[in-house]
């Protein structure tokens, strides 16, 4: 059945908090909300109301990678928008709970090897397009305005060793390690022994490689394994950060417990990632088709009660959602930069998905529709061993 206009005319007057134009595919315009425009928005060919109201932000972004739909003025903006409606048909993803039945119980290893392999494989030229030059991808910490991307990654770094409070020796298990810079900055400036564990290939080259230049390979050292497979244990430290959306809700719980097995007693973890916030929790169907593949974002409670079950401590909870909102802002302005270049590579709704992408995610924290949370954790009584007060943490470096 084709979407009416008249249909679609009247959920869209009620989408969005900001005033919006939209171009209808017979060429006519209406403005919705009282004020300046802020967005542009035109449809060049006609929806299915079947399609759209049962998961509407796939079938929008694809309408977007695919030129169907055009958007003049911020992406951001408009999603952040209906993010902010409660009431907006377009963040209503109820018809993707069926779908989302059949992603809940395959992360297998060989599963979560492929679905680590469609995103991080892509290139390690492609995010060195983009991200900044220590290779973090994941939230920043800017303590100040005045930092670049690369300031706040490395004080990122910083602030999870330094809540470890580690002590030069120690050894240090990072699961999920990426491009490696938590574990080079362990073993330079914390003088600790660290352990990486990633599933991509790529990443994988990239740290051994990295050793080797920097003359770090007896304190530095990498594994291409599921971090489940992982036989060394005994760390006096754990960290994963930006991992555990990864693992998929049946997992979860055997995260936490791989987390306290791996630690030894009176060892202390620091586990960074996404929540989603109201007790939402789950996966855009976009982000889960074309992005992350077998992704699942718990929320707070949900951790807390695998952290529970595996008799960790909870010593510190940090969210810190504007950091993630800053960083995607900053990754899409630098993304925007080398737009051209990716569509050259890629092909033009490849290079069209990620800025959405991009923008979606940053919306979504500005919307607080999800957040990211540093938990911190003891395999013992809580605090053993650390400084009675919080400002340990907040070391200049
Ligand atoms: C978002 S990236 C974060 C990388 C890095 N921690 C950072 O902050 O830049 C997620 C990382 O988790 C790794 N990963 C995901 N699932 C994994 C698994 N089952 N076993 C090992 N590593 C995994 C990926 O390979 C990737 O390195």
């Amino acid at each position: 059945m084709v979407f009416e206009k008249t249909v679609l005319n009247k959920a869209l007057a009620s989408a969005f908090d900001i005033p919006i134009e939209v171009t209808y595919w017979d060429g006519k315009t209406e403005k919705y909300g009282e004020g300046d425009t802020q967005v542009r928005i035109t449809f060049n060919k006609k929806f299915s109301f079947s399609d759209l109201s049962s998961m509407p932000t796939l079938v929008l972004a694809e309408a977007y990678m695919h030129e169907d739909i055009e958007i003049e003025g911020s992406i951001q903006e408009l999603v952040a928008s209906a993010y902010r409606k409660a009431d907006s048909f377009l963040t209503d993803q109820s018809g993707f709970g069926k779908s989302m039945m059949k992603l809940l119980g395959n992360h297998s290893q060989k599963q979560s090897k492929e679905d680590i392999h469609s995103h991080y494989d892509i290139g390690n030229d492609f995010y060195n397009k983009w991200l900044d030059k220590t290779m973090t991808y994941s939230c920043a910490y800017f303590e100040n305005d005045q930092m670049t991307l690369e300031e706040a990654q490395i004080a990122k770094v910083h602030h999870i060793l330094d809540k470890l409070d580690s002590k030069a020796g120690g050894r240090l298990l990072d699961i999920g390690c990426g491009w490696g810079t938590l574990i080079f900055t362990a073993a330079q400036e914390y003088g600790l022994q660290a352990v990486g564990v990633t599933l991509s290939e790529e990443q994988y080259d990239y740290v051994v490689n990295k050793a080797k230049e920097l003359g770090l390979e007896d304190q530095v050292k990498v594994y291409l394994i599921d971090y489940r497979d992982l036989k060394d244990k005994d760390f006096d430290y754990v960290t994963s950060v930006g991992m555990f959306e990864h693992v998929g809700k049946e997992n979860l719980e055997m995260y936490f417990q791989k987390v306290y097995d791996y630690l030894k007693p009176n060892g202390r973890a620091l586990i960074h990632g996404i929540t989603g916030q109201h007790r939402g929790a789950g996966v855009d169907p976009f982000i889960e088709k074309y992005i992350f593949p077998g992704g699942y974002i718990p929320n707070i409670a949900e951790n807390v009660e695998h952290i529970m079950t595996a008799k960790l401590q909870l010593d510190d909870l940090e969210p810190l959602r504007r950091h993630y909102q800053k960083t995607l802002e900053i990754w899409n302005e630098n993304y925007l930069a080398v737009f051209d270049e990716v569509e050259k590579e890629m092909g033009r709704p490849f290079a069209r998905m990620w800025t959405l992408y991009l923008q979606a995610c940053a919306a979504s924290f500005e919307a607080g529709n999800i957040d990211v949370v540093q938990y911190l954790l003891t395999k013992g009584a809580s605090g053993q061993g650390l400084p009675m007060t919080r400002e340990y943490m907040f070391k200049k470096h």
